[in-house]
C-alpha cells in the first residue's frame, strides 16, 4: 500500500442494518482502510434498535479500519433518516430508537396532517406530508403510548446526530437531516415552533442546525476510539444527502437505491412541495434540495422471499402473469402502511424462480412510479440512472431495474456510496472545497453503463391494476 498523497479523513454510514467507516486519501479518494460491524433490529409489532450498539458498531468498524483511523484529521457521520432517539439528562437512551421502517406511528401521522392544515399546508411548510416515517409522528406516538419516557426525555436526537454528539460532546444536526424530521420549516430552514408547540416537544431540547461546510465540533478525550483528541468533526447528514454527495450528483441525475429502504432521488435547486406525500421534500447537506421518494420493502424482503421458496437470489426466472407486493413492513411508496405481502396469480405451472422475479418487479415498479415525480421539468430524461446501494451489486436487481425502467442504468464501482459522501464532507471542512466537487475528484460515479432495454409496459400495468383491484385488502391490513 503507498502513502497517502493528502490528508486521511473518515466517512461513516450507519444505516439500518450496519455501520460501516472507509479512511479515505483526501487529495485521491482512494479507500486506505475499512470496517464494518453489524447492529440488529426488532422484529414484530415495531421496528426499534439500541443506540448505544450503533455506538459499539462504530468503535468496532473504525478498530478495523486500524492506525489509519487515528491519523485521519477529520470524520463525518452519515446516518439513516428519521429515526427517534430520546436521551436522559446523562445522555443515554431513554428507551430504543423508534425507526424510520416503524409504521406504528401512522394514526398519528393521519391525524397531525389534518391539525395543521392538510397535506398542502405541510408540503408548503416542512416539504413533505409526514407518513410513519418522519421523526414527527414518532414523538406523537410515543407521546400517547409511553407518556413517561417523554417525560424522562432531556434531549431528542436523530441517529447521526447521536453519534456525532458522542464524538464531540455537542448537540449538533445538519439540514438534511432535520428536513425528515416534521419539524423543521423548509422555508425559514429553521424549526418550525408551531408543529413542535402542537406535538409538545420543548425546542430546547433539539440540536444545533450546523450550515454545510461549518465544523460541528471537535473530537474529544475517548479511550474508545482510535481518533486523535481534536480531530475535525464535520455536520454529517442523512444517508440519502450523503450518497448524494458521495456521487458529487449535480440537479437532474436520477439515483435508484437500493438498500433495506428502496429509494429513488435527484438534486433539485428548486424547494419541492409534492402534496400528494409521494415525494419527500428534503434539504440535501449542500445548500440544494432533495425530492426523494422512499419504500420500506426493497432489499430484505425480497431477500426474505428468496429465502421462503429456498431459492439463491439471482434464481430468478422470466414470470408472465404472477404478481407478488412485497409489502412486508407495511408499505409507504404507495402508502399502505397497514399493508402485507400480497401474491396473485400462481398457476400449477408457476415456478419459485418466477415468483422470486415477481418480488424484485414489486419491489421495482412502486420505485419507478415515483421516479418522474422526483425529476424537475429541466432533467434530462435519457440520462442513465445511477443505481447505488447493497442491491445495485445483483444482476437481477440490475435487469429488473433495466426492464422496467426502459433506461440505461449506470453502476457506481464505488460500493459504499454514504460513507464516501461523509468522507467527501469531512474532506470539505478539512479545506473548504465544496463536498460534491470532492466526490467528483474522487470520480465515484464512474462505472459500466448498461444499455437500456424496452420498457416492459406489459408487466408494469398488471402491477398497476393489482395494486387497485386489492386496494381495499391492502389498507385493512391482516389485523
Ligand atoms: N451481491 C448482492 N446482490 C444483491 N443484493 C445484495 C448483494 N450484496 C448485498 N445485497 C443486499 O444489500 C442489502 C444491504 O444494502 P445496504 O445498502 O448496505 O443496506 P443499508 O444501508 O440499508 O443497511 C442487503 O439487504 C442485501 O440483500
Ligand atoms: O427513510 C428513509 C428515507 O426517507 C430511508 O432511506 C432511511 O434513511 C434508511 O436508509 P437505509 O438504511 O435503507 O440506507
Amino acid at each position: 500500500m503507498s502513502a497517502a498523497e493528502g490528508p486521511l479523513v473518515v466517512g461513516v454510514d450507519t444505516s439500518t442494518q450496519s455501520t460501516k467507516a472507509l479512511v479515505v486519501d483526501a487529495a485521491t479518494g482512494r479507500i486506505v482502510a475499512s470496517g464494518q460491524a453489524p447492529h440488529t433490529v426488532s422484529s414484530g409489532a415495531g421496528r426499534e434498535s439500541d443506540p448505544r450498539q450503533w455506538w459499539e458498531a462504530l468503535c468496532e468498524a473504525l478498530h478495523q479500519c486500524g492506525d489509519a483511523a487515528h491519523e485521519a484529521a477529520a470524520v463525518s457521520i452519515g446516518g439513516q433518516q428519521h429515526g427517534l432517539v430520546t436521551l436522559d439528562e446523562r445522555g443515554e437512551p431513554v428507551r430504543p430508537a423508534l425507526l424510520w421502517n416503524d409504521v406504528r406511528s401512522a394514526p398519528q401521522a393521519r391525524r397531525l396532517i389534518e391539525e395543521l392544515g392538510g397535506p398542502k399546508a405541510w408540503a408548503e411548510r416542512t416539504g413533505s406530508v409526514p407518513g410513519a416515517s418522519f421523526t414527527v409522528t414518532k414523538w406523537a406516538w410515543l407521546a400517547e403510548h409511553e407518556p413517561e419516557a417523554v417525560r424522562a426525555t432531556k434531549a431528542v436526537r436523530l441517529p447521526h446526530d447521536y453519534l456525532t454528539e458522542r464524538l464531540t460532546g455537542q448537540g449538533t444536526t445538519d439540514r438534511g437531516d432535520a428536513s425528515g424530521t416534521g419539524w423543521w420549516a423548509a422555508g425559514t430552514e429553521s424549526y418550525d415552533q408551531e408543529t413542535l408547540a402542537h406535538v409538545g416537544l420543548d425546542p430546547a431540547l433539539l440540536p444545533r442546525v450546523v450550515r454545510p461546510g461549518e465544523v460541528a465540533g471537535t473530537v474529544r478525550g475517548s479511550h474508545e476510539l482510535p481518533f486523535s483528541k481534536g480531530t475535525l468533526v464535520a455536520p454529517g447528514t442523512g444517508d440519502n444527502a450523503a450518497a448524494s454527495l458521495g456521487l458529487g450528483l449535480r440537479p437532474g441525475t436520477p439515483v435508484l437505491s437500493l438498500g433495506t429502504s428502496g429509494t429513488v432521488y435527484a438534486v433539485s435547486r428548486r424547494r419541492p412541495a409534492d402534496p400528494t406525500g409521494t415525494v419527500a421534500g428534503f434539504a440535501d447537506a449542500h445548500g440544494d434540495w432533495l425530492p426523494l421518494a422512499c419504500t420500506l420493502n426493497c432489499t430484505l424482503a425480497v431477500d426474505r422471499v428468496a429465502a421462503l421458496l429456498g431459492l439463491d437470489r439471482e434464481a430468478v426466472e422470466p414470470v408472465t402473469g404472477v404478481t407478488l407486493l412485497p409489502y412486508l413492513d407495511g408499505e409507504r411508496t404507495p402508502n399502505l402502511p397497514n399493508a402485507s405481502g400480497l401474491l396473485h396469480g400462481l398457476r400449477h405451472d408457476t415456478t419459485g424462480g418466477q415468483v422470486l422475479q415477481a418480488a424484485y418487479d414489486g419491489a421495482v415498479h412502486s420505485l419507478l412510479g415515483a421516479l418522474d415525480l422526483v425529476l424537475d421539468e429541466d432533467a434530462d430524461r435519457s440520462a442513465p440512472l445511477l443505481l447505488i446501494g447493497g442491491g445495485a451489486r445483483g444482476a437481477a436487481w440490475q435487469q429488473t431495474v433495466r426492464r422496467l425502467s426502459g433506461r440505461a442504468v449506470q453502476v457506481p464501482e464505488a460500493k459504499e456510496l454514504v460513507a464516501l459522501g461523509a468522507a467527501a464532507q469531512a474532506a470539505g471542512v478539512l479545506t473548504g472545497e465544496d463536498p460534491a466537487a470532492v466526490a467528483r475528484r474522487w470520480n465515484t460515479a464512474a462505472g459500466p453503463v448498461l444499455d437500456a432495454v424496452e420498457r416492459d409496459e406489459e408487466t408494469l400495468a398488471r402491477i398497476a391494476g393489482v395494486l387497485s383491484d386489492a386496494a381495499p385488502l391492502l389498507e385493512r391490513g391482516t389485523d
